[in-house]
């Protein structure tokens, strides 16, 4: 029961990777999520002033949908975003991997950032189901439900930088998408996160710092969320890059040249591309930067930009574990 899946950058920019899911035979376009843990889609339930330009789930339409009555989610998001509704099961495809009385949550209310992003029709958490959000009783995630249907409890990302697809696999490691060997790391799973202590950085050719990162593996993250240490050794090695607080982080001109940051993993040095950094224009001759503080969320976020650059695999074994490779 093995499954591929492709990953569609949604925007010029890589902001979020949407892969199609099948729903009893209905196709949204999901959000592969491994920072929550709920299955959540825009549905016919929604007001119609929220449903517009989304692809709806609707469950009067299918054959395998059974409500659980009384059952309810809410979530809120690290951007403030939320959304919240009602709970049901039903067959759920993603690629080749097709499961049975999945949890697949209603979405009746959607924050506004949702109703706007009009290519998103929802998330599929891939975090631990311990932070699945329904009442009175929590939920499995989509890997939990088909991780004893895999030919191993895995899933890896191979995310792509610019308009490209890239692919979620569930169930196998695909050799031919990465290079030399997988290094592995620990995940303390008591936050529910993919969460693991990274060994340091190096900017550029510099000499690499050793220190202990406390940080999540986040596909849900656009951005990479460091320590100020961090950010600030990396933006001094780019002229005229300052923290800009009308656009809310650092930017740098448009041409500036950017060294790539090293993140440390184990003994494994993972190289972020410094063209990788530049995440988007953000005002007249200012781009904004991919790299940005950590400071107030608690702990580091190892999103989009950084988890594009590898080959990543989620090791959902008795011992999860994170294993990183170069592509
Ligand atoms: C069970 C909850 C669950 C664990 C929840 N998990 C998360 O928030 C992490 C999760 O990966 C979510 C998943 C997102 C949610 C919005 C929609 C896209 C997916 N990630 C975030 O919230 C990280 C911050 N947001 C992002 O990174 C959004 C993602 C996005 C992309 C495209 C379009 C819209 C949104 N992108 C950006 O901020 N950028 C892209 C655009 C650019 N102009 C700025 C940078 C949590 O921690 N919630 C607790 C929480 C609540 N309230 C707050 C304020 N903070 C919190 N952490």
């Amino acid at each position: 029961n093995d499954g591929s899946v492709t990953a569609s950058p949604e925007d010029a920019y890589d902001s979020e990777y949407l892969c199609p899911v099948s729903i009893d035979g209905q196709t949204l376009a999901l959000d592969f999520d491994t920072g929550s843990a709920d299955l959540w889609v825009f549905s016919t339930s929604l007001p119609s002033s929220e449903q517009k330009g989304h692809t709806l789930f609707d469950p009067s339409k299918s054959t395998n949908w059974k409500a659980l009555s009384g059952y309810k989610w809410n979530i809120t998001y690290g951007d403030g975003s939320g959304a919240s509704g009602t709970v049901g099961t039903d067959v759920v495809t993603v690629g080749g991997t097709s499961v049975s009385g999945q949890a697949v949550e209603i979405a009746t209310k959607v924050s506004s950032a949702f109703v706007s992003d009009t290519a998103n029709d929802g998330l599929l958490g891939l975090a631990f189901s311990s932070i699945n959000t329904v009442t009175p009783k929590a939920q499995h995630t989509f890997f939990d439900t088909a991780k004893s249907s895999l030919s191993s409890p895995v899933f890896t990302a191979d995310l792509k930088h610019r308009q490209l697809p890239g692919t979620y696999d569930f169930g196998t490691i695909d050799s031919s998408k990465y290079t030399g060997t997988i290094t592995y790391i620990d995940v303390d799973t008591a936050n529910g996160f993919w969460e693991f202590t990274g060994s340091g950085y190096a900017v550029g050719s510099g000499s690499f710092v050793s220190s202990s990162i406390d940080a999540i593996a986040d596909t849900g993250t656009t951005l990479i969320y460091v320590p100020d240490a961090v950010v600030t050794a990396y933006y001094k090695q780019v002229s005229g890059a300052s923290y800009d607080s009308s656009q809310g982080g650092y930017t740098f001109p448009c041409s500036a040249t950017l060294p790539n940051l090293t993140l440390g993993i184990g003994s494994y040095h993972a190289v972020v591309p410094g063209q990788y950094i530049n995440y988007s224009p953000a005002s007249g001759s200012k781009c904004f930067g991919g790299v940005q503080s950590d400071s107030g969320i608690g702990f580091s976020i190892y999103g989009d930009v950084f988890l594009k650059s590898q080959f990543v695999i989620f090791d959902g074994s008795s011992t999860p574990r994170l294993g990183f490779a170069a592509k």
